[in-house]
């Protein structure tokens, strides 16, 4: 395994004086590629605002964030947008699917959306994605009249869409009963072990963490194990 992500002495501070709040105090992770790893901590110990950062949506107030050999502090916006939309995909606990669009059309808009069209190949690539997340039936059902946990299978078919190598996830599994849980995380497993894809899933559930091979715990701004 090589080094996908690596952050070093990440600081995060939100506000200024005597209001700053100090989340991230000098954080420093190494993700290898295929990994698939559980971010574990306490509510408000910064896993959220770690995601934020490492997927390129916010920089750090000071450290530095490398992910396949490219500074990403030093990007720009727009560098930082072309990163992103290549090579990182999200998975929130609200799915935000788009109700009165069919399973398929919410996997493959966002990237039709972004390129200006939308091809042939990326049907294909959405539909195989949806019957791999056990939606074959399901492809061309409004998302509206989806369960809850076939919504969240979605929403992970959509993140995959652009194959990005690293996928970040922020408790996905939060509002699902434990068997639609884990029947998410068992999805997620599959296509780590096929694609090679890189997983980080925030968790408070330890069942949930314990499903993945690396659990990475943060609590005062650092990871603790
Ligand atoms: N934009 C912001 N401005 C000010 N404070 C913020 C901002 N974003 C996050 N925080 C604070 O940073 C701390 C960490 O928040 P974060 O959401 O990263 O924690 P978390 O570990 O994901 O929590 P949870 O498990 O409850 O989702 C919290 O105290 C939060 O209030």
């Amino acid at each position: 395994m090589s080094a996908l992500v690596q952050v070093q002495d990440l600081v995060k501070t939100f506000g200024q004086g005597e209001a700053a709040t100090h989340v991230l105090r000098g954080l420093s992770l190494t993700l290898q590629a295929g990994e698939m790893a559980a971010l574990l901590g306490p509510s408000g110990s910064g896993k959220s605002t770690l995601l934020t950062i490492l997927g390129t949506l916010m920089k750090p107030t000071s450290g530095s964030h490398v992910m396949l050999g490219q500074d990403l502090v030093a990007a720009d916006d727009t560098a930082l947008t072309t990163f992103r939309n290549l090579h990182i995909g999200f998975v929130f606990q609200f799915h935000n699917l788009l109700p009165d669009f069919t399973a398929l059309e919410n996997v493959v808009f966002p990237t039709a959306v972004r390129e200006g069209r939308e091809t042939p190949a990326a049907r294909a690539r959405g539909r195989e994605l949806l019957t791999r997340m056990g939606l074959g039936a399901r492809i061309d059902f409004p998302s509206a009249n989806l369960s809850g946990g076939q919504k969240q299978r979605v929403a992970v078919a959509r993140a995959l869409m652009n194959r990005p190598e690293l996928v970040l996830a922020d408790e996905p599994t939060g509002n699902l009963d434990r068997a639609s849980a884990m029947q998410v995380m068992e999805l997620i497993a599959e296509i780590n072990r096929d694609e090679g894809t890189t997983f980080l899933i925030s968790t408070h559930d330890e069942k949930i963490a314990a499903s993945c091979r690396r659990q990475i715990v943060v609590g005062d701004g650092v990871v603790t194990g």
